[in-house]
């Protein structure tokens, strides 16, 4: 589906991304991790031909990427990117028509009304379809941008979705019901890769983990091959725990408590450490700043 050689993007001299190789096959759900300043949204970009790599080529159904012209993309890739903030008050219904743009000229077809129905459905939409998008919440815009994006493929399995951050803005509840989605999409043919900031997530869902250092490939592998401790230290300079939930066999990191320097930290902070403050101490000190 997707197959990268030896990749690398420069900017102004500086190299965002250097030699990356991978290959990603149909129905594979791949999510990529890295701190920040890794370079995960940069590989976003160039795999949906935002921008062209400075090195190496990406196939994509074993053609060259940037042989295909946009409209012949649009219709086999959609993009969950982290910039949507739309400024228009447009319903959510046609918010999420927009996906498919791509797929007729003047009006909506029958198949067009369809798509955007299912969409907003799968995506516990329906009941927002009028609703003016400019007066939805933060993680409600989000999900009307992922309807969107499915819209724009839902009836081209064996298409790829991209998404950068996806459930940044979200809660729990629709994290999960966002992954899953993608999840099952992937199993009925989709492929998909998301940047993810939340490891348990990628641990939960993702088949194959991507990670990045200094815009270099790392690690790629199942969730319990790339997930370890001393991996995620490399990467995230984190430290952690790993457990192995014995019902799906993922991993399940917890992440330990930071210490900081107290000494040093305490010397910057306005107030004395609390624990040495008297009640009487501390409404004095209190006022004093107010
Ligand atoms: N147009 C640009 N000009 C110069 N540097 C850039 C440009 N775009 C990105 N960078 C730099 O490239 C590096 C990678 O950026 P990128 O956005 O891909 O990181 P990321 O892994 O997605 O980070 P985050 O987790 O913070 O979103 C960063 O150091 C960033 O400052």
């Amino acid at each position: 589906m997707l197959t990268l050689h030896s990749v690398g993007y420069s900017i102004q001299n500086r190299a965002l991304l250097k030699d990356i190789s991978f290959h990603l096959g149909q129905g594979e759900m791949m999510a990529v991790l890295g701190a920040n300043g890794a370079g995960k949204s940069t590989l976003l970009r160039l795999l949906s031909a935002e921008r062209s790599p400075s090195r190496g080529v990406i196939h994509f159904r074993r053609k060259d990427l940037a042989a295909y012209s946009h409209r012949e993309l649009a219709s086999l890739r959609a993009v969950l990117s982290q910039q949507n903030a739309l400024s228009m008050p447009f319903q959510v219904e046609e918010v999420v028509m927009m996906g498919r743009y791509p797929h007729f000229s003047h009006r909506p077809g029958r198949k067009d009304a369809v798509a955007v129905a299912e969409t907003m459905e799968v995506c516990g939409l329906s009941h927002l379809a009028d609703r003016n998008v400019l007066t939805l919440s933060g993680g409600e815009q989000q999900r009307v941008q992922f309807a969107r994006a499915l819209a724009q493929i839902w009836d081209r399995p064996q298409s790829l979705i991209l998404m950068d951050e996806p459930v940044a803005a979200l809660d729990p509840e629709y994290q999960q019901q966002l992954l899953a989605i993608t999840k099952a999409l992937c199993s009925h043919g989709f492929t998909s890769v998301a940047v993810l900031h939340e490891i348990n997530l990628a641990a939960q869902y993702a088949d194959r983990i991507l990670m990045l250092k200094n815009g270099r490939k790392w690690h790629d592998g199942t969730p319990a091959e790339v997930l370890t401790p001393s991996h995620i230290y490399t990467v995230f300079n984190a430290e952690t725990e790993v457990f192995i939930n014995p019902k799906t066999l993922r991993p399940y990191v917890m992440q330990k408590e930071v210490k900081l320097d107290a000494s040093r930290f305490n010397s910057l902070l306005p107030l004395k450490p609390a624990a040495s403050l008297t009640f009487s101490d501390r409404s004095e000190q209190y006022q004093n700043i107010s």
